[in-house]
């Protein structure tokens, strides 16, 4: 499955990156920093309503290259002043043409918080991800089991760092639920096949605790995606290509949202 060789592959590129800034120092440097945030992730996502979380992404495995030009930079600017809540940054290399200092720039460079879109299969990478600016790691169900899950959130909490948990069914949504996870983002895309099905985040919407905000993720396209999820009372929507593919980010979050944001 594509998942396991991105996980093969970001082991590699998080043993270079230990050779180059040693385990100590990136917990050092990263717990020099404010961790006091007051999770602005969250606290934009249980505002009342739907919020969007626009991502910054060349490639996917699926779609291959998506933006030829890609100004990273121009287009978080445009996410903010569209209304996002929040911007998705993807920082892996391989597979989706991403760079850590793509993050490091929007984070300087956006008030909103960032989310480290990544593969998180080390601790290392949540320390590098403070570092980078990010307000927001990503973990995924499919590569963590619930102790390393139960034990990452607990790290990104002591750095003042939101996690958002992916799932993508049942079981995982239980794992994500027993780790303690605040934050749970349903996967709408098959890793498998890579089909893609916004009722699986309608259907696993029921399943998630009252207390756990909920972010739909994946294939989200249409206004009328929107209304469902919207029905579903889902917290936040996660959406790449949609946007990725507009010359106009505003237009098209009004034309998706049925008005302004
Ligand atoms: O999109 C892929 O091909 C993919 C393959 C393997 C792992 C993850 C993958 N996608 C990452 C994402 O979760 C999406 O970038 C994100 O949810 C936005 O999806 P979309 O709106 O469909 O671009």
């Amino acid at each position: 499955m594509i998942l396991e060789k991105i996980a093969a592959d970001t082991k590699l590129r998080v043993e270079k990156a230990k050779r180059k800034v040693p385990y100590s120092e990136i917990c050092r440097r990263a717990m020099a920093m404010d961790a006091t945030t007051g999770f602005p992730f969250e606290k934009a996502l249980a505002e009342p309503g739907i919020h969007y979380i626009c991502e910054v992404k060349k490639a996917s495995p699926s779609k291959g290259v998506i933006a030829q030009d890609f100004p990273y930079l121009e287009i978080a600017r445009e996410y903010e002043k569209a209304g996002a809540a929040a911007i998705s940054c993807l920082t892996e290399p391989k597979y989706f043409q991403g760079k850590d200092a793509y993050l490091k720039e929007i984070t300087e460079n956006v008030s909103i918080p960032v989310l480290r879109k990544d593969f998180t299969i080390d601790e290392y990478m949540i320390y590098e991800a403070k570092t980078l600016g990010a307000s927001v790691v990503l973990l995924i169900c499919a590569l963590l089991d619930t102790a390393t899950l139960k034990r990452y959130i607990k790290v990104a909490d002591r750095l003042g760092l939101s996690a958002l948990v992916e799932v993508h069914d049942e079981e995982e949504m239980q794992s994500a639920i027993e780790a303690g996870a605040r934050v749970i983002g349903v996967n709408n895309r098959n890793l498998k096949d890579f089909t893609v099905d916004i009722g699986n985040s309608i259907r696993l919407r029921t399943l998630a605790p009252k207390n756990v905000l909920f972010v739909a993720e994946s294939g989200i396209k249409t206004a009328e995606d929107i209304s469902k999820l919207r029905e579903a009372k889902v917290n936040g929507v996660l959406i790449g290509e949609t946007l990725m593919r507009s010359p106009d980010k505003k237009v098209v979050l009004e034309e998706l949202n049925g008005g302004s944001l």
